[in-house]
C-alpha cells in the first residue's frame, strides 16, 4: 500500500510562496489501476513529483508498505520500488539507448537480446534505435516509448506514469496502453496514470480528481466518470460565460 498522509507542497515563486498541493489524503491498494485526472495547473505532476522525491513536501507522510519513506531521496525510493515515468522524459546526451536500458535494468553486461526485446515491445525497430543518443535527435514519442521500455524492465511496487498519451500517436498509443495493462495485470503492482485521456480513465479500477491543489473527489470509475462528465462541462461552461450554477462545479 502507498499511503499518503495529509501532503502539502508550497514553492517560492519569487514573490512569496505558493501552495501548490494542499492537505492530500490518499491510500492506494496493491494491485489496483488508479487514473488520476483533473484541469490543467491542478497538481498532478507536483503530486507525481513528490511521491518519485523530486519534489521535497512541506508537511505531511509518506508510507510504502508500512515503512515510512518520507525523507527518502529520489534513488532510496526507485530502490524501494516506486517508478515514474515522466510527462516529458528528461534526455541524456552521450548516452545510447541500449546503454539507457541495460542501466535500467540493473545488468551489468549487455544483454542484446532482451534490450532487442524491450525496444520490440514499445514499437521501435532495436536496429535503427540502438546506438541512436538519447538526445534531442530523438522525437518527443520516440521518446516517451525508450522511457515506457526503460521502467517496464524493472520491478516495481508502484510505477507512475505521467500522461502517457501526450506526443503518442492514436494507433500506437493503443498499443503501449496494452502494455502497461499487461505489466500491471502481472499484479502486485500499484499502477498510477496521470491522464485526460477518456480510454485510461475507462481501465481505472479508481478515478481521483485533482483540482487547485486537492483531491477534489475520488471514487470507482463509474461513479467518478459521471461527476467527470458534470466537472468539465462546467468548467468549460464557466470559461465560455456560460451557468455554472446549473452543475457541480470544483
Ligand atoms: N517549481 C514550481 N514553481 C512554481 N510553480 C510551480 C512549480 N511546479 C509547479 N508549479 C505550479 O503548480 C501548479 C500545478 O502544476 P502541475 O504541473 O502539478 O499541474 P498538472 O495538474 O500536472 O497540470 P497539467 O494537466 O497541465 O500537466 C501549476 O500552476 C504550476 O504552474
Amino acid at each position: 500500500m502507498l499511503k499518503i498522509e495529509a501532503l502539502s507542497l508550497d514553492v517560492s515563486n519569487g514573490s512569496g510562496d505558493v501552495s501548490i498541493l494542499k492537505n492530500i489524503n490518499l491510500e492506494l491498494e496493491s494491485g489496483k489501476f488508479y487514473a488520476i485526472t483533473g484541469p490543467n495547473g491542478g497538481g498532478k505532476t507536483s503530486l507525481a513529483k513528490v511521491i518519485m522525491g523530486i519534489y521535497k513536501n512541506t508537511s505531511g507522510k509518506i508510507y510504502l508498505d508500512d515503512t515510512d519513506i518520507t525523507d527518502f531521496d529520489i534513488t532510496q525510493r526507485a530502490r524501494a520500488g516506486i517508478s515514474y515515468a515522466f510527462q516529458n522524459p528528461p534526455r541524456f546526451k552521450g548516452l545510447k539507448v541500449k546503454d539507457l536500458l541495460k542501466i535500467s535494468a540493473g545488468e551489468k553486461e549487455e544483454n542484446v537480446g532482451s534490450v532487442y526485446s524491450r525496444l520490440r515491445a514499445v514499437g521501435l525497430c532495436p536496429q535503427d534505435y540502438l546506438d541512436r543518443e538519447c538526445d534531442n535527435s530523438l522525437s518527443g514519442g520516440e521518446m516517451k516509448r525508450i522511457e515506457l521500455a526503460t521502467v517496464l524492465s524493472r520491478p516495481s511496487k508502484v510505477i507512475i506514469y505521467d500522461e502517457p498519451e501526450a506526443g503518442v500517436d492514436l494507433w500506437s498509443f493503443e498499443k503501449l496502453l496494452n502494455l502497461i495493462n499487461k505489466y500491471h495485470s502481472r499484479g502486485g503492482v500499484i499502477t498510477i496514470v496521470i491522464t485526460h485521456h477518456e480510454k485510461v480513465l475507462s481501465l481505472a479500477d479508481e478515478i481521483i480528481l485533482i483540482a487547485d491543489g486537492e483531491v477534489k473527489e475520488k471514487g470507482s470509475r463509474d461513479k467518478m466518470l459521471n461527476i467527470l462528465q458534470d466537472d468539465f462541462r462546467c468548467r468549460w461552461q464557466q470559461d465560455c460565460g456560460g451557468d455554472e450554477n446549473e452543475l457541480k462545479c470544483y
